[in-house]
């Protein structure tokens, strides 16, 4: 896969002239005039010619990292580029969820080998508040400094008390002349505080604010770099971009270490696209895979055995159920595992601090661990019920369940705008609709029946008989019990005149796009918009 290659920006070390970094506590004081200023961090340089001279180790050393990180190959180059030397600008990892952000930078930060405590990461949706970022990060640099009036201060309790509180504990470590690597992980938790957009701006401009040279900030975010940097007015940061993976990439993920390479491949060729369509977070994918390899060895008397076309054709047709089940199972992730692998050096911190992820984007999260396909599948057909005035769903969808885009047009270009204007008022006045239980189950088998068809792999071309889709339909009345037991849909009392219950959908717009998201539905196509 091709992946951006984001152009090097200056580094301190060949920054040349760039702004004075020198502040009250800095140690430019005592530094002759005419140094160099890239020996503000003599550490990286040094390191950097120590490894060269370590060559075919430090080949291997590279070698390693890029095998432990399939599918990132760019990423963690461009990584290693921009991290050491020390680069003048911040760094921002910006993708997706699960897609390597912190893996990459763990491995990566692991292999440039900072001294002890010059790294404080910040994971914050393990931390609940601002004062908790600030103690956590005044706690790990603290406990390295020299400064011993740093490590006896106060938790500041105001963002404007921090920067002075940082910059005071960082000058003990700075003057030592290091890079210092400060991490702030998921930093779109920020925003979800209480004055969090005041608090992200103050992060971003700690670079400007800090002005220290040898502290090195590396911002881990699912936004781009436009979403923050357009609100600080800083330069925008180095950045580096993580796309979501391809199907292959993540079976080259799943594949490392396999003991049994050969068989987990052809587990893989048969189970790995279907659920792939249901998710592409590889620990979601891991998760979900795991009980199902455990089934597909289950005819097997030998689990090293290489098996042949027969024993693949046997095994295929043994999980094949079991993977129409699956689908419309409930992932579960126990917990994230990539940083038990980054032992060493500093990520030891790093990975206990990421692992008590948990936090403040649960209900996103928990939807998407916790809820069924059709549950998922359910809850957009109740939306869209909501949403869409009863009257255009024969527009929306074709005789066959499908949206009909061309029937869509030409119904849309007869109506009349002030009809259409009236009815978007009146559904904005109104909030969402309620709808009975046969409109729900008619729009659900529509979508169900265009969505890219999840079950379609499971099935091989001769055993296609859609009995996939019975499974999704045959648990939906439970499924809507279920749904209104949690709130996203209410059920009013029976309708005097129709004699049945309605029911009306809870969730807002961005909720259910995530939803859609998670299963691959094209919500938005079918969201009436005036
Ligand atoms: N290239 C890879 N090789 C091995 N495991 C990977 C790889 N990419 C992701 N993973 C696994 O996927 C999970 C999520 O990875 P990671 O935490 O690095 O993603 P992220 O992009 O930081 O996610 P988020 O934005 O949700 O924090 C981890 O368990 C990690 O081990």
């Amino acid at each position: 896969m091709s992946q951006p290659v984001t152009p090097r920006r200056t580094t301190r070390s060949s920054a040349g002239s760039a702004s004075d970094p020198a502040t009250p506590t800095s140690p430019s004081k005592s530094r002759p005039k005419s140094a160099p200023r890239r020996q503000l961090i003599p550490t990286a340089a040094a390191a950097a010619a120590a490894k060269e001279e370590e060559g075919e180790d430090e080949r291997s050393t590279i070698d390693v990292l890029l095998e432990e990180l399939p599918g990132r190959r760019a990423q963690a180059s461009e990584l290693l580029r921009l991290l050491a030397p020390a680069p003048a600008l911040p760094l921002l990892l910006f993708g997706g969820a699960s897609t390597g952000k912190t893996r990459a930078l763990l491995l990566a930060l692991r292999h440039i080998r900072p001294r002890p405590g010059r790294v404080a990461y910040a994971a914050l949706r393990s931390l609940p508040s601002p004062r908790a970022l600030f103690a956590s990060l005044l706690s790990q640099i603290s406990s390295t400094s020299s400064s011993s009036a740093s490590s006896r201060q106060r938790v500041p309790d105001k963002p404007s008390d921090f920067v002075p509180a940082l910059r005071d504990a960082l000058a003990g470590l700075c003057a030592q002349g290091e890079a210092v690597y400060m991490v702030f992980d998921n930093l779109e938790v920020i925003r979800s505080w209480d004055k969090g957009s005041q608090l992200l701006a103050l992060i971003l401009r700690l670079h400007d604010l800090l002005r220290l040279p040898q502290v090195v900030l590396v911002y881990v975010s699912s936004a781009t770099p436009d979403a923050y940097y357009s609100m600080t007015g800083s330069v925008e940061p180095n950045h580096i971009y993580f796309p979501d993976y391809t199907v292959d990439e993540v079976r080259d993920i799943l594949m490392q270490g396999h003991p049994n390479p050969k068989l987990y491949s052809s587990f893989l060729s048969v189970a790995l696209k279907p659920l792939f369509r249901v998710t592409r977070r590889v620990d979601e994918l891991g998760a979900a895979l795991e009980p199902l390899f455990r089934r597909y060895c289950e005819p097997l008397g030998d689990l090293k055995a290489v098996p042949d076309e027969s024993i693949r054709r046997r095994l295929f047709e043994h999980i094949q159920p079991h993977l129409a089940v699956a689908l419309n199972e409930t992932f579960s992730v126990p917990m994230r595992v990539s940083v038990d692998q980054c032992k060493g050096g500093n990520s030891d911190v790093k990975a206990n601090t990421k692992r008590q992820f948990g936090g403040r984007d649960n209900m996103s999260t928990e939807l998407e661990f916790h809820m069924s396909v059709s549950a998922k599948y359910l809850l957009l057909s109740a939306f869209l019920a909501s949403r869409n005035p009863a009257t255009l769903d024969a527009a929306l969808f074709d005789s066959t369940g499908g949206l009909d885009n061309h029937k869509r047009k030409r119904k849309s270009s007869q109506a009349s705008m002030n009809m259409k204007d009236t009815m978007a008022e009146e559904m904005l006045m109104k909030g969402p609709g309620t709808f009975p239980l046969e409109r729900l189950l008619a729009i659900f088998q529509c979508i169900t029946s265009v969505s890219e068809d999840a079950l379609s792999d499971v099935e091989s071309p001769d055993t296609m008989n859609g009995s996939g889709m019975t499974g999704l339909m045959s648990d939906v009345l439970l499924q809507l019990s279920t749904l209104c037991n949690s709130n996203f849909l209410s059920k009013s009392r029976s309708c005097p005149l129709e004699g049945s219950a309605r029911y009306r959908s809870n969730i807002d717009e961005d909720l259910a796009l995530k939803v859609a998201r998670s299963v691959s539905f094209p919500l938005s196509k079918y969201i009436y918009r005036r």
